[in-house]
């Protein structure tokens, strides 16, 4: 079991402001490329899978509502230059058509490269709302079949749960070492003003041209780490943020990519592997003022094995409340794992709040640093699925950041 949590220190580091390495391991991706159409234009190719969202509504009749229709989003993708060209020559060689795909070519971008793509259909088709557990498996499934055939992947999602499955598939995929870009919009792709294009051209790029060996978001010009992003505005372009990360790259409007993190490629020799065991038993409890110690010990209850405590200010909880320290410490005796995540910017990496983070640990909670609500609960979630944890490994491989420490580095 020890190997198996080592898995991830091992995998790959990200760091912030490093400069531009991704140059080197876009260019491996080049020349491992399999699919060459000819002597000038290299090619990739990048599988889609449609999840729903957004992005695909379509109102085909008055009188009924939106609805998600694969063929009618692929016809519209083919009358869009930016990212259809039908003049394209894309021999598959010899490879084999999945019967529910069509096969569309981007035009050949600034790096010289053509990106080829299949669109499919992952899962219920749906608005991201209804997204659950199964949606993860599904996606994450389809992605490790297909994994050898493509170069990345490119998700097609709703926005309201968008945060939530770019974290799972972060903890779900180990040893990645491809690129998974999730992206969506605010307007269907249908309309005359959207950003459904930009963005889907933006993520096809990504996944299509670099080695960006972890699962990302795409959205309005900036490609973040997925498992920091978190959803901040439901109206403008700029749907999401990664508040205690820089973005990992900017798209600038004339296509050309500007690297604002280091990504180091993950272990060579070590294979692509899923987990898709993700435990429901958790919850998600936020403290405020005068919080009654009924809610908290019914967040606590059995089945419950493990909770995100949403802490206020920069990282607190009520800690002169004997009522609600006590109902936390039997909790924690009785083996429920509790991870804070703190929503204010900034919160966490305040010196007092080693002070503060001390106190949590002694109360026997795992302070969860930086960590988003999203990415909170869906470790959890993979943690608690995992089988074989003693309760210790469990509270480790939950935290972010035990005493400064880093653990688990890759996924973070
Ligand atoms: N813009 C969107 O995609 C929102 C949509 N309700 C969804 O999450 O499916």
């Amino acid at each position: 079991m020890a190997g198996e949590v080592h898995f991830a220190l091992q995998k790959y580091v990200a760091m912030a402001g490093c400069g531009n390495i991704l140059k080197e391991p876009g260019m491996s991706l080049l020349s491992s490329t399999r699919h060459m159409s000819s002597n000038t234009v290299k090619t990739s190719l990048v599988l889609v899978l449609y999840t729903g969202g957004t992005i695909g509504m379509k109102k085909l009749n008055e009188n009924e509502p939106c609805a998600l229709h694969l063929d009618i989003f692929i016809n519209e993708l083919k009358r869009l230059p930016m990212l259809h060209d039908d003049s394209a020559c894309y021999v598959s060689q010899g490879e084999k058509e999945i019967s529910t795909s069509q096969r569309l070519a981007m035009p050949v971008s600034k790096l010289g490269i053509r990106i080829m793509y299949d669109i499919k259909e992952s899962g219920k088709i749906r608005e991201s709302k209804d997204t659950c557990a199964e949606d993860w498996i599904d996606v994450s499934v389809e992605i490790f079949d297909n994994y050898e055939k493509y170069d990345g992947f490119v998700i097609l999602h709703g926005t309201d749960t968008m945060a939530f499955t770019a974290s799972a598939l972060s903890f779900m995929f180990e040893n990645l070492g491809k690129p998974v870009v999730l992206t969506g919009a605010q307007t269907p792709i249908y309309d005359e003003l959207t950003d459904a294009r930009d963005n889907l051209c933006g993520a096809l790029l990504f996944a299509g041209q670099c080695v960006v060996p972890e699962v990302m978001i795409f959205f309005d010009g900036k490609l973040f780490r997925g498992n920091r992003s978190t959803k901040v505005d439901a109206k403008s372009y700029s749907v999401f943020d990664s508040p205690s990360f820089p973005p990992l790259a900017k798209l600038s409007s004339n296509g050309e990519i500007e690297w604002h993190c280091c990504v180091e490629k993950c272990q060579e020799g070590q294979s692509f592997r899923l987990h898709t065991k993700m435990s429901q038993k958790i919850a998600l409890l936020p403290m405020f003022p005068s919080i009654p110690v009924e809610m908290i010990k019914g967040c606590l209850e059995p089945p419950i094995e493990g909770v995100v405590m949403v802490t206020y200010g920069s990282g607190n909880i009520p800690d002169s409340r004997t009522d609600l320290i006590t109902a936390i410490r039997e909790a924690v005796q009785r083996g429920v794992v509790i991870v804070t995540c703190c929503p204010c910017r900034g919160g966490p990496h305040d010196v007092s709040m080693q002070l503060v983070e001390q106190g949590l640990i002694d109360i026997g909670i795992v302070p969860g640093g930086d960590i988003t609500a999203e990415a909170a609960l869906t470790k959890l979630s993979f943690v608690l699925g995992k089988e074989g944890l003693t309760l210790d490994e469990r509270r480790k491989v939950s935290c972010v950041l035990l005493m400064g420490q880093a653990i688990l580095t890759h996924t973070m």
